[in-house]
């Protein structure tokens, strides 16, 4: 069990206590007065300019790269289309905070309480090093709140080690290098503590640890992966059975890292999340494992898919399942229903996407040192479309960026038809995880590298 930290803040089992999430629970109607239209002239913006370190200089080949799009400038979006900047606008307007009177709580650039209230306030932290994948579009966000990181990092290494024993010492530098606490800072601005912060990082490292301990390098195979897959997964979606079999059950929870991660992270969740954002999330994972599954298919017999099935895989073999939290974990609910719109789910299945092809852009050159052939987009379309290296790895740049352009549209349209606060508040959290999610992965160059394509 961690302790709570300096902040505090009661024991796990009464926290995170955001009233509004258990109140939605036992009142799932939205009691949110619609915002009039011209709610759009009352946002304030969710991309302001942001510094970003500019990238090293540019060796003397890249100006042969013809098509390319200059590096991203060292502020804001990075447009590249001139449907970009439609679209651009479009969004800015609708994501942005509401201001006035009883929208404060509605508002990612609000934040969080200052952690010591009474301290002078730091100096601003360097911006981390890393260079964005040339071309890509994205927005650059503020340097993730480093008390915050500190606090998250120590607490989750705690949980780790000494209540899911996830990982042997030889993997210690692995766990730290892997930053879980600057992502889940960067990915939920709006996080009002860090015990909500702390709902999101046990997640994120129960769902790596099983995706390294089954599926990939840290003693996975695709050989035998559905019948693991499935035990897992009743750690989050409960086997009720005779009281013969239960213990077995029962005592299986216990018997690897993965399992121990995903009962304990989702026996948190369920505890401050209400009943259907829980099932929502166990949907999600479900999703996710059905396309490990579709991939561990593929490697076992050494298919390479078509770039339209591999992108159908990757849209479940995805980070979905992180970014739609992004309600619990501000302590807020999206009702089921808004959350099962049709326009909803493309909005999130686009954010997904997106943030999905930058891991598979990021991870390109680690993943082309890894044992066999580990497919990703660029790899797909290389060979599926008889393109160099270089030029499927630009192609796959380019679909990312469409899909960070149709999530931003549906999401501009969404939150024009729809501008119920929870679901500008929703849209807007799930933006925050989608630029959070590239700065990781452009800073962390303990992990990711780029290939020498510029
Ligand atoms: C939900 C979650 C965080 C799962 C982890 C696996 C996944 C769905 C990813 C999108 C990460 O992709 P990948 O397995 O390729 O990770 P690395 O490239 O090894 O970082
Ligand atoms: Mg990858």
């Amino acid at each position: 069990m961690p302790d709570s930290g300096p902040l505090g803040s009661p024991p796990p089992e009464q926290e995170p206590t955001p009233p509004a999430a258990v109140q939605d629970a036992a009142v799932p109607v939205v009691h949110h007065v619609p915002v009039p239209p011209t709610t759009l002239q009352f946002l304030a913006a969710l991309h302001p300019p942001v510094p970003v370190p500019g990238p090293p200089p540019p060796p003397a080949a890249a100006s042969a790269v013809r098509d390319m799009p200059a590096v991203p400038p060292a502020t804001s979006a990075v447009p590249d289309t001139p449907a970009a900047t439609a679209a651009d606008s479009a969004l800015q307007r609708i994501l942005r905070g509401p201001t006035g009177l009883g929208t404060s709580s509605l508002s990612l650039s609000r934040r969080h309480e200052p952690l010591v209230p009474d301290q002078v306030p730091p100096a601003p932290t360097p911006p981390a090093e890393g260079r964005a994948v040339p071309g890509l579009y994205h927005h650059p966000v503020p340097e993730p709140d480093p008390v915050r990181v500190e606090e998250l990092s120590s607490r989750i290494k705690r949980w780790a080690e000494d209540e899911v024993q996830l990982y042997p010492e030889e993997w210690e530098g692995q766990f730290d290098g892997f930053s879980v606490g600057r992502y889940m800072v960067g990915c939920h601005p709006d996080a009002p503590t860090v015990d909500h912060l702390m709902l999101a990082t046990r997640l994120m490292v129960a769902e790596n640890a099983l995706d390294d301990c089954y599926c990939e390098d840290h003693g996975g195979s695709p050989v035998g992966l559905g019948g693991r897959i499935l035990l897992a997964h009743t750690a989050l979606d409960h086997l009720h059975t005779t009281a013969k079999y239960a213990p077995a059950w029962q005592e299986s929870l216990t018997s690897d890292a993965p399992r121990r991660a995903y009962h304990s992270a989702m026996d948190y969740f369920v505890r401050a999340a209400t009943p259907s954002q829980a099932d929502r999330y166990r949907h999600d994972m479900a999703r996710l494992h059905l396309g490990y599954l579709a991939e561990a298919a593929w490697a076992q017999t050494d298919h390479v898919p078509e770039v339209w099935e591999y992108l159908a895989m990757r849209q479940f073999n995805n980070f979905r399942p992180c970014p739609t939290i992004t309600d619990s974990v501000g302590g807020y609910e999206l009702p089921a229903d808004l959350h099962a719109q049709p326009d909803m789910q493309r909005v999130i299945a686009l954010a997904g996407n997106a943030t999905t092809i930058v891991n598979d852009l990021y991870s390109y050159t680690k993943e082309l040192n890894s044992p066999g052939r580990h497919l990703n987009l660029p790899v797909v379309i290389a060979e599926r479309e008889q393109l160099s290296e270089r030029d499927a790895y630009l192609k796959a740049v380019e679909v990312h960026n469409e899909l960070m352009h149709a999530f931003e549209a549906a999401a501009a349209d969404l939150a024009a038809a729809c501008p119920l606060p929870p679901v500008l508040r929703f849209l807007r959290g799930v933006a925050a995880w989608v630029d959070g999610n590239h700065d990781w992965h452009r800073t962390n160059t303990f992990r990711y590298s780029l290939p020498d394509f510029w």
